[in-house]
């Protein structure tokens, strides 16, 4: 394939050394997979720069190499191209070696500090129930049709990207809906893809440290470029954001969904129920023309009416009818998304909020079913920002009638240490806690002594599987520790 000509129309750069027009076999990017004949894509990131390893290149059969920096010499027999941004190139390379395979696809990004993983889902339950098969891309993996894939990032990079579309067009997929997150945006893992619909559902500080975000305006400002790569863009008028958003984007069409403020999207009348054969929310949902009466939502949480209403709007631009609309998302289910372990006469839930906007959202939507007790367990990951353990401890504190602290994944830090921080910021609110280091402890402690009417909420790891402590994991999930505490009582 002559990917490079192929693809140069996109690169912005110069060829320094051989033949643009070289015949090649693979596209690759990590010398583990590197294959005779291949283009490597030369790349630095937060732990190697793959430039160094270009003098080893010929010998392991390279034909062609991508770079974007300067080198001290080019070695021989390598058909040498230096570009602009290699992570850019990467895209663009990947788009072509794939045969372009988004053009196949109504594509569909989601962007947002929380709700992203519940949004896809959603989109994706509506638009299959409005008979158009999806794929998904996000933080609970890759799914096409019934082959999942499991994923290392929310956005994985752009091969992977470009791969799994081409896996979902050859598998009948008509749409994909992904997770596009500001690191994605940044590092150009969506490079080269123009959506057909980009959503942004909010913006809070979040994702700023070492190997993330130097500063919340430079967050702010990678979440707003989904906006100038997407035809249509919608937009969440009531995150305080949106103006900033809408200023930044270049699409076609701008739409705004919304309760509070002007919107073209908008949902009436919510009301919460909890009834032993449904769980969730209920509302009217207004845009396009239309009132669609009773839509039915099957997790509970105001924002999680938020994520629907953002689904809804997608869906109906998309095509789906009124009916599906009504329906599609009632029996919805987002592994660790507000799971319900148990209804009545307490309420058990695993939900994955692991920071302090999503933690306030999911506490306060939980105040509105009015619990006899609100019981939060929650511990902090270790070796991570430690802003999180004040804000999380400060949200308990004020929101939680008792705060149960506990380990979440420590990581190679002391879960005494993690506690103590959480602990001194919980005291300067006075709301009730107790420390159980022991997480399994902590949650069979918080469901044995429930009570009718209380809620207990265990959050933090979600869909989950493992738990991480001085670097190793073992299988944990919080579900599965609360539905054992349960049996055990005979429940
Ligand atoms: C900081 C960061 O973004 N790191 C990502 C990056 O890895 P890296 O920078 O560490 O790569 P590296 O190890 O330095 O290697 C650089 C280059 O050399 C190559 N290499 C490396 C070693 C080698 O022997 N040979 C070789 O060729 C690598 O393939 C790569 O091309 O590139 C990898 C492949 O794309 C990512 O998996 C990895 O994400 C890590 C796991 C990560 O934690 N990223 C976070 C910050 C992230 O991206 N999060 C977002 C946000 C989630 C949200 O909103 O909730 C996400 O989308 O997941
Ligand atoms: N629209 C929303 N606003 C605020 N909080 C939300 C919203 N939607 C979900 N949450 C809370 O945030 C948690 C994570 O939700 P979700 O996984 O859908 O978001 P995300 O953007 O994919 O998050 P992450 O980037 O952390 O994976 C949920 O478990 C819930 O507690």
């Amino acid at each position: 394939m002559k990917l490079l000509k192929l693809a140069m129309s996109e690169l912005k750069g110069e060829l320094l050394q051989g033949d643009m027009g070289v015949e090649l076999g693979a596209l690759v990017y990590d010398s583990r997979k590197i294959s005779p004949g291949c283009l490597f894509v030369c790349m630095k990131g937060a732990n190697f720069d793959s430039h160094e390893l270009l003098p080893a290149l010929p010998g392991k059969g390279v034909a062609a190499v991508v770079i974007d920096r300067e080198v001290e010499t080019l070695p021989e027999g390598l058909t040498v191209y230096r570009a602009d941004n290699a992570r850019a190139s990467l895209a663009a390379l990947s788009a072509a070696y794939f045969g372009f395979p988004a053009r196949k696809l109504l594509t569909i990004g989601v962007t947002g500090t929380k709700g992203k993983t519940t949004t896809t889902h959603m989109i994706r339950a509506l638009l299959e129930a409005g008979g158009i098969p999806t794929g998904l891309i996000g933080t609970n993996g890759i799914t096409v049709g019934k082959e999942h894939i499991a994923t290392k990032n929310t956005t994985p990079e752009s091969y992977e990207i470009q791969e799994s579309f081409r896996k979902m067009a050859d598998a009948g997929c008509k749409a994909v809906v992904m997770e596009v997150s500001s690191q994605g945006l940044m590092l150009h893992r969506t490079g080269s893809i123009l959506f057909d619909y980009g959503v942004f559902m909010n913006i809070a500080p979040d994702h700023i440290g070492p190997n993330e975000h130097k500063s919340f305006e430079e967050y702010l400002f990678w979440k707003s470029q989904l906006f100038l790569q997407c035809k249509t863009g919608l937009i969440n008028a009531d995150d305080v954001h949106s103006l900033y958003i809408e200023k930044m984007a270049t699409c076609e069409k701008l739409y705004r969904f919304g309760e509070k403020n002007p919107a073209d999207f908008t949902l009436r009348s919510l009301s919460h129920t909890a009834d032993p054969d449904f769980v969730g929310m209920s509302f009217d949902f207004a845009g396009a023309g239309r009132v669609v009466a009773d839509v039915k939502v099957g997790m509970p949480g105001r924002f999680n009416a938020e994520n629907a209403l953002a689904a809804l709007s997608v869906a109906v631009l998309s095509g789906v009818k009124d009916q599906v609309l009504r329906t599609g998302l009632k029996n919805i289910r987002v592994n660790g998304r507000m799971e319900i372990v148990k209804l009545h006469p307490y309420t058990v839930l695993v939900d994955y909020a692991h920071n302090a906007v999503s933690m306030e959202a999911l506490l306060d939507a939980l105040r509105e079913y009015h619990p006899k007790r609100l019981v939060v367990v929650f511990g902090c990951g270790g070796n991570r920002a430690k802003e999180r353990r004040t804000s999380m401890g400060e949200i308990g504190g004020k929101k939680a009638d008792l705060s149960i602290i506990t380990a979440d994944n420590s990581r190679y830090e002391k879960v005494e240490d993690i506690l103590a921080d959480i602990r001194e910021s919980i005291e300067k609110t006075g709301g009730a806690f107790i420390e159980i280091p022991d997480r399994r402890e902590a949650i069979y402690y918080a469901v044995q002594k429930a009570e009718p009417g209380d809620m207990i909420a265990i959050i933090g790891k979600g869909h989950e599987d493992y738990q991480e402590i001085c670097g190793v994991r073992t299988h944990f999930l919080d579900r599965e520790v609360a539905e054992d505490a349960l049996r055990e009582m005979g429940e």
